[in-house]
């Protein structure tokens, strides 16, 4: 359950008079999520989502809302950030900062079809050309800096074949360097419990707060390790070939990022395997984490480095 902060309906009431939205009528705790308490709101003029952020500081969001903003004003599936009477997309509840963004249908899904896995590629590409008029800028956290510093505060943890595999890995990732592919604001962590699917349709992406300005093929790696693999770890060449025709229905990939597609597949395997077993050796103190298995990660950098066909 990660209803941490509590919010009673008299809270909400007079937080609400903020905004145009009438009236409340139920406030509900949502149970899924990890990182910050969601409730659904819904008042006399509709149903909304309310986040409160329990790591981002006010200062940190509007990178975040006006991305999704922009990108929803550009019929890209997402939540809309509501703006308050004084403008502002978010404010502090219960001291916390907190916004409203417009309530999406649909439900997160664990084993897409090919179908699933086209239309999601499409609306990545969507998203990758709809920001180009985007005009503000964040860098990467967890870029190649990031996950060789974490990796040298895990060795330690990890026995030592594993490490020797990590360590491998993060030195075949120094020697390839991707600043001349087409880079944009990327999604970043476009997991399949980070899209609502409306049957076939993509209902909307959620979770903006790893987007960030980077290379474009990293996010199509990231969404693709994670959409067409299998329960039994392997890819899927049916979801494989699907989700990549829907992406280059709308962007097709340069020469360059064909070329660079195997390297880019494992370095986004290792940016979660690194990030995972930082979540398992170190967590941050009062978070709730479900720790995700970082060997799911560690056998698709190994699976990847032994294949031959990439499906491009
Ligand atoms: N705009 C929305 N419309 C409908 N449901 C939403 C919306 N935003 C979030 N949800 C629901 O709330 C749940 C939790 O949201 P989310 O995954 O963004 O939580 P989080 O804690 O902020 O992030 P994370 O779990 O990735 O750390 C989602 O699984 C989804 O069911
Ligand atoms: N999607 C990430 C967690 C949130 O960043 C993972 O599965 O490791």
């Amino acid at each position: 359950m990660s209803v941490y902060t509590t919010v009673s309906d008299d809270m909400m009431q007079s937080w609400l008079s903020r905004y145009a939205l009438g009236q409340l009528v139920e406030l509900k705790g949502i149970a899924a999520g990890v990182t910050n308490t969601n409730y659904f709101v819904t008042t006399t003029h509709g149903r909304y989502v309310l986040t409160i952020f329990e790591t981002l500081k006010l200062q940190e969001l509007p990178y975040y809302l006006t991305l999704m903003s922009h990108l929803a004003r550009h019929g890209v599936a997402c939540p809309a950030p509501v703006a308050d009477n004084t403008d502002q997309f978010a404010s502090l509840l219960a001291g916390k900062p907190a916004c409203l963004v417009s309530c999406l249908s649909g439900a997160d899904i664990s084993q897409p079809s090919a179908i699933q896995c086209r239309a999601v590629g499409e609306m990545l590409a969507q998203m990758h050309v709809a920001s180009a008029t985007f005009p503000r800028k964040m860098k990467n956290p967890r870029g190649p800096r990031w996950w060789s510093e974490t990796a040298s505060a895990m060795y330690g943890f990890m026995d030592e074949a594993d490490a020797a595999s990590l360590r491998q890995e993060i030195q075949f990732q120094d020697q390839h360097r991707f600043d001349h592919l087409p880079s944009g604001v990327i999604h970043a962590d476009l997991f399949k419990d980070n899209v609502l699917m409306d049957g076939d349709k993509i209902a909307g992406f959620i979770d903006f707060y790893y987007a960030c300005n980077d290379i474009l093929l990293y996010d199509v790696a990231i969404a693709f390790n994670d959409w067409t693999r299998l329960e039994d770890g392997s890819i899927s060449p049916e979801r494989a070939t699907a989700f990549l025709a829907g992406y280059q229905s709308v962007r097709a990939l340069t020469a360059e990022e064909v070329r660079a597609w195997p390297v880019m597949l494992r370095a986004a395997a290792l940016r979660f395997w690194t990030s995972r077993l930082l979540d398992l050796y170190q967590p941050m103190a009062g978070e709730l984490t479900y720790t995700k298995d970082p060997k799911v990660f560690q056998r698709l950098v190994e699976a990847h480095r032994q294949r031959s066909d990439f499906w491009l």
